[in-house]
């Protein structure tokens, strides 16, 4: 892998370790442990793409943007960010990305909105004219016109993350860094910011790498996930192989022509009735259409539907621990999980 690649990130076994000091249950001494943050993390993302990389509370999202944006330094594999090392190029590669926290703003909190991104040109020495009409789109974009003279501290979480993303975006970044932007918004702010975002990626070609735990997120914007768990990949792909790679179940709903105690077929029992319509949980594995086959038989079917798992069941059932085909996930020793290194 060389600095002449045309990837946007190219991460081949990437890992980060913390070494922490705590106190085992039962135990006086304070141990140092070993926490693997990331373990042995790869993956590519090519220029245009919008990604999402997801994962359940702890997995390690942060901490490999934090390693992407050359925050923290990685303690295995390599990394390279528009063929940058990121922990040695931070300067270089702050010039080419852009990178929001939806936690945390990145603006002066007394200064209003507009001497805020005034001071951000400065700082990446944007020339005052490309500022100038950079600021305009970005302005109506966003919609910042009404709040740009309030003082950041002022803005509502909404119109700070707006803020927030103006002032990643002004010196027209290559690649967007994004942790939870739409974090605590309602649901018009965050479909504004998803619109911006969907442009921002459609029209101007900016690639994104975004983490949430946003379903709406989530479907109304990533084409690709890469989903890790205690800090290893267990799925990279499409919403749609996702489905189909878990092993999620779908429900079949019928309607009979009158009420009756509940259907079963194949071993499967209607989980629900309601009047003369029945519920039946079918396994990844059951044939529907043989199922249908066998109710018809002996009931008289007025409608039925076949509703697929949404992509929330789905990822609960990834977060509990059910592995998509293909992806024997963690074995071993449980990464994220500490480990000894010595006591004290
Ligand atoms: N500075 C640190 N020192 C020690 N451990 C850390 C540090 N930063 C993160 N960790 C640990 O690394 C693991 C991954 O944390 P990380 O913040 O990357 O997860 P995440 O996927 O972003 O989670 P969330 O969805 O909750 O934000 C966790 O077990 C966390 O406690």
């Amino acid at each position: 892998m060389g600095e002449a690649s045309t990837s946007m990130i190219v991460a081949e076994g990437v890992g980060k370790s913390f070494t922490v000091r705590a106190r085992r249950a039962g135990r006086r001494r304070r141990v140092r442990t070993a926490v693997r943050a990331v373990d042995g993390v790869s993956f590519t993302v090519e220029p245009g793409e919008f990604v999402g990389y997801l994962g359940p509370n702890g997995a390690g999202k942060s901490t490999t943007i934090k390693m992407l944006t050359g925050i923290l330094t990685a303690s295995a594999g390599t990394l390279r960010v528009c063929g940058l090392d990121p922990s040695r190029r931070r300067t270089a590669l702050a010039r080419r990305i852009g990178v929001v926290f939806g936690q945390r703003t990145t603006l002066w909190w007394d200064l209003p909105l507009r001497d805020s991104l005034a001071l951000v040109r400065k700082l990446y020495g944007v020339d005052p004219d490309a500022h100038r009409s950079r600021l305009a789109e970005l302005t109506a974009l966003l919609e910042l016109e009404p709040f740009l003279d309030t003082p950041v501290r002022q803005l509502s979480l909404g119109q700070r993350m707006r803020g927030d993303l103006a002032a990643a975006l002004l010196h027209d970044p290559e690649l967007l860094v994004l942790d939870e932007p739409t974090i605590g918004l309602d649901v018009v702010s965050k479909a504004t910011v998803r619109e911006f975002l969907a442009r921002l990626n459609a029209e101007r070609g900016t690639t994104i790498l975004l983490t949430t735990h946003d379903l709406g997120d989530i479907e109304r914007l990533c084409r690709r996930v890469m989903i890790i768990d205690r800090g290893r990949p267990v799925f990279d792909g499409g919403l749609g192989e996702l489905r189909r790679a878990v092993d999620a179940d779908r429900m079949l709903v019928v309607e009979l022509d009158r009420a009756g105690p509940p259907v079963t077929v194949d071993g499967i029992t209607a989980e629900r009735t309601e009047g003369p319509r029945q519920w039946l949980r079918l396994p990844r594995t059951a044939n529907a259409a043989a199922v249908v086959a066998a109710i018809a038989r002996e009931h008289e079917v007025r409608d039925i539907a076949l509703r697929e798992a949404g992509i929330e069941e789905v990822l609960a059932g990834l977060y509990r621990g059910e592995r998509p085909y293909g992806f024997p996930g963690p074995s071993g020793t449980a990464p994220g999980a500490p480990e000894t290194l010595a006591a004290e």
